[in-house]
């Protein structure tokens, strides 16, 4: 049985006092969680927040990194330094990364094999624009990123790795895949990872999905064969809507 992973991206949004305060109210609501949970706040609330959620079950996550150790990159933060920082969990290769900021599928390869060897796991993620799904093209885009992403990668680093697949088309829009067509994509990914690595390692791989999930559609999300968890925006900005998503199994 793969662990499900609930996971908060809480992008550009609070400030340090808002963070920490957010951060009180998950280490409480979630200190008898049953599935992973991670929140990743920006770079300047990562310190109190990770001091908030020490000893909580509650991971740090960090929603990007340089793709460097050190050196001449001005505004960069390496992942050394984010682990040091008390980030458990670096998300890598987000759409608004690739689309707004231009970081290639080799770029973002760079980070993930940094991130890994500061000792950090990885969120990668990957996922077709709407016309890319409207030609037809989502698995191929899908394949391809998960290929440039994972390049150099071995089997035996896959267990700090998760995918999550975030349809742009579906992010902050309100629209959700049906979790049938998600269902279908992420089981496409696992085949692509079994063909990288093998069945094995592609059967124990956690794949999130993430765009406009919610309070009334996660469970059926999380129903399905392939679905192993989901990499959250707007709605993990508030416990109303966090916690039921995390718990979605709970009575
Ligand atoms: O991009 C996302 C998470 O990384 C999804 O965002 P929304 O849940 O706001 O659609």
């Amino acid at each position: 049985m793969r662990p499900y992973f609930l996971a908060g991206n809480w992008k550009l949004h609070k400030t340090p006092s808002e963070a920490v305060a957010y951060a009180k109210e998950l280490a409480e609501a979630f200190a008898s969680v049953t599935h992973r949970v991670m929140v990743a706040p920006t770079y300047v609330c990562i310190p109190q927040v990770a001091e908030v959620l020490k000893g909580s079950p509650v991971l740090v996550g960090a929603q990007n990194c340089a793709a460097a150790e050190s050196g001449a990159h001005t505004g960069e933060v390496a992942p050394a330094m984010l682990k040091e920082a008390g980030v458990d969990v670096v998300i890598l290769g987000h759409s608004e990364r690739r689309s707004i900021y231009g970081e290639s599928d080799e770029t973002i390869n760079q980070k993930v094999k940094l991130a890994l060897s500061a000792g950090l796991e990885v969120i990668l993620c990957v996922g077709e624009t709407l016309d890319e799904r409207e030609a037809g093209k989502a698995m191929q885009v899908v394949e391809d990123q998960l290929r440039k992403g994972l390049a150099g990668i071995t089997g035996d680093q896959l267990d700090k790795i998760t995918i999550a697949y975030e349809p742009v088309w579906a992010i902050g829009t309100g629209k959700t895949a049906t979790p049938q067509d998600a269902n279908e994509i992420h089981q496409g990914a696992r085949e692509v990872l079994a063909d990288i690595y093998s069945t094995e390692a592609a059967e124990a791989m956690v794949i999130q999905y993430g765009g406009s999930v919610k309070p009334a559609n996660v469970k059926e999300l999380m129903a399905m064969e392939h679905i192993d968890g989901a990499l959250v925006g707007g709605a993990s900005l508030t416990i109303e809507n966090f916690a039921p998503i995390v718990q979605f199994d709970k009575e």
